[in-house]
């Protein structure tokens, strides 16, 4: 059997009168690289601060290896909390130690790591600096550096990547993927699904507190529907809207895009375009993250 790692078992959570959580549920292994996506206030940052335990759930439970996640088991997450929580003034390589101190490391240990980290994510040259001088950009590195520097077993991270330049994505992005090599289990949450697409072993898409989605980018995609590309440069417009089954989405140039539903045919679109002279192409299209993230949403709307 496989180590169950990080679980999120059922949980709920209620502000007043709004839900913000409905029995979330989902899990990240060890080693897993978890992305967890939603539109603004799906309820990520409750469900991550659940995790943490600096907010309690009303209902189900966080897990870890088997067993309920204690205060003892926290010390050993390394959180990057959306509002971040850095001291202003304190400076860089001070701030990184104390951090490292507050879970548990030696002084010796703690300076050794803080300098590692700072190194690692590039503001070592600033380590004698306020947080409050550094840019926003590399403010975020020192919170990354104080979610690793007292070398966590569990990763949990609210939207790491924003705000980021290029190469501070990638320094961020080579970061995650060797701690997840190391076999930690990284769960964050990112609004750059091309990144999620690019990065993550697993996705989970979140809609009005409930995970509705949850698997590899190539199985959520298995589970939408099928789009094809057809170019069939004399088909007049609307070639194929009589077809049974078959959406059109969208026309460029001489290339058609559209979307079978329930008991379409593929080989009935195909027959449709040659009747209308050659075909270049037809192609299955394979939905991006964005597009497959889009088309729950827009369920949502419908529902
Ligand atoms: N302290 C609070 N008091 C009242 N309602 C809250 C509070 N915190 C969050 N909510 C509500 O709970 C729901 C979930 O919010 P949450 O911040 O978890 O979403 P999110 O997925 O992290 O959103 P975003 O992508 O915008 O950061 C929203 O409806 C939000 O307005």
């Amino acid at each position: 059997m496989r180590e169950p790692g990080l679980e999120i078992d059922a949980i709920s959570k209620r502000y007043g009168d709004v839900v913000a959580l409905r029995e979330m549920t989902f899990s990240v292994r060890p080693g897993e690289l978890f992305g967890f996506v939603g539109s603004n206030g799906a309820g990520k940052t409750t469900t991550m601060r659940i995790a943490l335990g600096v907010l309690s759930a009303d209902s189900g439970a966080v897990r870890w290896a088997g067993e309920p996640v204690t205060h003892e088991t926290r010390r050993h997450i390394g959180y990057m909390p959306e509002e971040r929580g850095l001291y202003p003034k304190m400076k860089v390589a001070e701030q990184l130690t104390y951090l490292a101190r507050l879970h548990g490391m030696s002084a010796v240990d703690a300076r050794a790591s803080a300098a590692r980290w700072a190194e690692r994510l590039g503001v070592a040259a600033r380590r004698d600096d306020e947080v409050q001088k550094l840019s926003l950009g590399n403010q975020q590195r020192v919170q990354l550096a104080a979610a690793l520097v007292h070398e966590p077993r569990i990763l949990v991270l609210d939207e790491p990547f924003s705000g980021l330049d290029p190469v501070a994505v990638d320094v961020m992005s080579q970061v995650l993927s060797e701690k997840a090599a190391e076999g930690v289990p990284v769960v964050f949450s990112s609004h750059q699904l091309d990144l999620v697409e690019r990065l993550c072993d697993r996705v989970g898409i979140v809609r009005s507190g409930q995970m509705v989605a949850d698997g590899t980018v190539a199985e959520l995609r298995a589970g939408g529907a099928v789009r094809l590309l057809v170019d069939a440069p004399e088909a007049p417009d609307g070639w194929a809207d009589a077809l049974p089954g078959v959406k059109v989405l969208g026309r460029e140039g001489t290339v058609t895009e559209v979307e079978l539903g329930e008991g379409a045919d593929d080989q009935a679109v195909l027959r449709a375009a040659l009747a209308t002279g050659p075909v270049r192409e037809f192609a299955r299209k394979q939905p991006s993250l964005t597009e497959l993230f889009r088309s729950v949403v827009t369920q949502e709307v419908a529902a």
